[in-house]
């Protein structure tokens, strides 16, 4: 899916070669400020390597609209955005971006349910908590339903339980639609649990923990 050769990107990455296997779960583990985020941000083309080449689908990434490529690989950010005035703006938001027709309420609070955020449509975004905001942006990412997700932390604001019930939500959604996940994350429950492929970043690059 994502190859990458002889990555240099500041002092940070210096990554010699990585391969992102189409339609598996991979997990990338690493010390804080090791450069997990900054890795995402080249896979997503908001940042660009000062040496090397990334490759999606066999293109170069360097080459591919930004807007276009940030539609088929979705990065969820740890501390994600929220859209709008409700709950429901702020889903339709994301289909809007991508384009996408807009789809009904049973829809959204279906989606709603994958992720296990309990509030009305018409609630009110302002008040959400961070673990809740987190919630309702995978929402948001869900239905976009884009051929690559990049998560990073995605249940870090989540207690144990919660984060072991919408992992498995959320995963068990994107296995079924077949598609590819990059999950940054500091639990080794979840790298051990639903990791196929894990990859630990140290002093710039990567090596295999596991697949
Ligand atoms: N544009 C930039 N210019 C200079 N330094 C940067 C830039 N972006 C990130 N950094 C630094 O690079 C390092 C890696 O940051 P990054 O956010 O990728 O780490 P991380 O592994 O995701 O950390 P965490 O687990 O704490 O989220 C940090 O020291 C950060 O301050």
């Amino acid at each position: 899916m994502f190859i990458l050769k002889n990555i240099r990107y500041k002092d940070i990455l210096h990554i010699k070669s990585l391969h992102i296997p189409p339609r598996r779960i991979t997990c990338i583990i690493g010390e804080s400020g090791s450069g997990k985020t900054t890795l995402f941000k080249l896979l997503n083309h908001m940042i660009s390597p000062d040496e090397g080449e990334i490759e999606y689908k066999g293109q170069s990434v360097e080459d591919m609209d930004p807007i276009q490529l940030r539609r088929q690989v979705i990065m969820v950010p740890q501390e994600p955005v929220v859209f709008g005035e409700t709950v429901k703006d702020d889903l339709l938001a994301g289909l809007r971006f991508a384009e996408q027709p807009e789809v009904d309420d049973k829809q959204l609070k279906a989606i709603l349910a994958v992720v296990n955020l309990h509030k009305d449509l018409a609630d009110s975004v302002q008040y959400l908590s961070g673990g809740e905001k987190q919630r309702l942006a995978l929402a948001r990412a869900l239905l976009i339903n884009p051929d690559v997700y990049l998560l990073d932390e995605p249940t870090s604001a989540l207690d144990e339980q919660t984060e072991e019930t919408v992992m498995e939500r959320i995963i068990g959604h994107i296995k079924k639609q077949d598609k590819t996940l990059v999950i940054i994350t500091h639990s080794s429950f979840v790298a051990n649990q639903y990791g196929e492929y894990v990859l630990k970043l140290k002093d710039g690059d990567l090596s295999v923990i596991k697949g």
